[in-house]
């Protein structure tokens, strides 16, 4: 698998957001992209995915790829608990899921309609979803939102482990180097 952006621009109305975008992305590699709020890396992270066009240049992709997003809205369904959020994406058993949330939530927690969790066990459950789905890339935009310290250490553990055999992409507006092995694209 590679993804190469060549001079890839996007601008909205008369507002340049990224200009001239060089970048390659391949199979098990870990990106962070770096840059202040409203630089462009949920754009750059939209064009990836194919859910923006590029203003100018363009994007190569090798093969079909296949994403799992967790966007910086968690988009779960608030009135069911986080293991019928997770089954919603996969072919998982209840107990695998179950196994797999529960390293990042209280297993009471997993019963629970995900709207009366915390946003920060919303974000978790979110990253578990994502870690399930049968994926080529993971996309995290912002992922640590809403984790303490503790929390996040917790979250990068769990990623690497279920997303050994991904490629992995995140956005971070902070510095959080819980991925000290990333290559870093930074904008602006
Ligand atoms: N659909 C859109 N229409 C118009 N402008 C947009 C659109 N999407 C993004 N923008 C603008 O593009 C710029 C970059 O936005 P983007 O969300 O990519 O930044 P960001 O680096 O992810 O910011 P943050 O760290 O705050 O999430 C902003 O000025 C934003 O207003």
């Amino acid at each position: 698998m590679e993804i190469r952006f060549e001079q890839v621009s996007k601008r909205f109305g008369r507002k340049m957001v990224l200009d001239h975008i060089d970048w390659e992305i391949h199979d098990h590699e870990i990106w962070r992209i770096e840059g202040a709020s409203g630089l462009g890396k949920t754009t750059l992270l939209r064009l990836l995915m194919g859910l923006e066009r590029p203003s100018s240049g363009q994007i190569i992709t090798s093969e079909s790829v296949r994403f799992a997003p967790v966007f910086q809205e968690n988009r779960l369904l608030p009135m069911q608990n986080a293991i019928e959020n997770v089954r919603f994406v996969c072919d998982l058993d209840t107990e695998q899921i179950r196994s797999l949330l529960c390293e990042l939530i209280a297993p009471e927690d997993c019963e629970q309609p995900v709207g009366t969790l915390s946003g920060g066990m919303q974000r978790r459950v979110a990253i578990a979803r994502a870690l399930a789905v049968p994926a080529d890339i993971l996309v995290l935009d912002e992922p640590f939102t809403g984790l303490d310290e503790t929390n996040i250490a917790r979250t990068a553990q769990c990623i690497l482990k279920h997303a050994a055999d991904k490629t992995i992409i995140l956005s971070s507006h902070v510095e959080v180097n819980v991925f000290p092995q990333a290559k870093y694209l930074r904008l602006g």
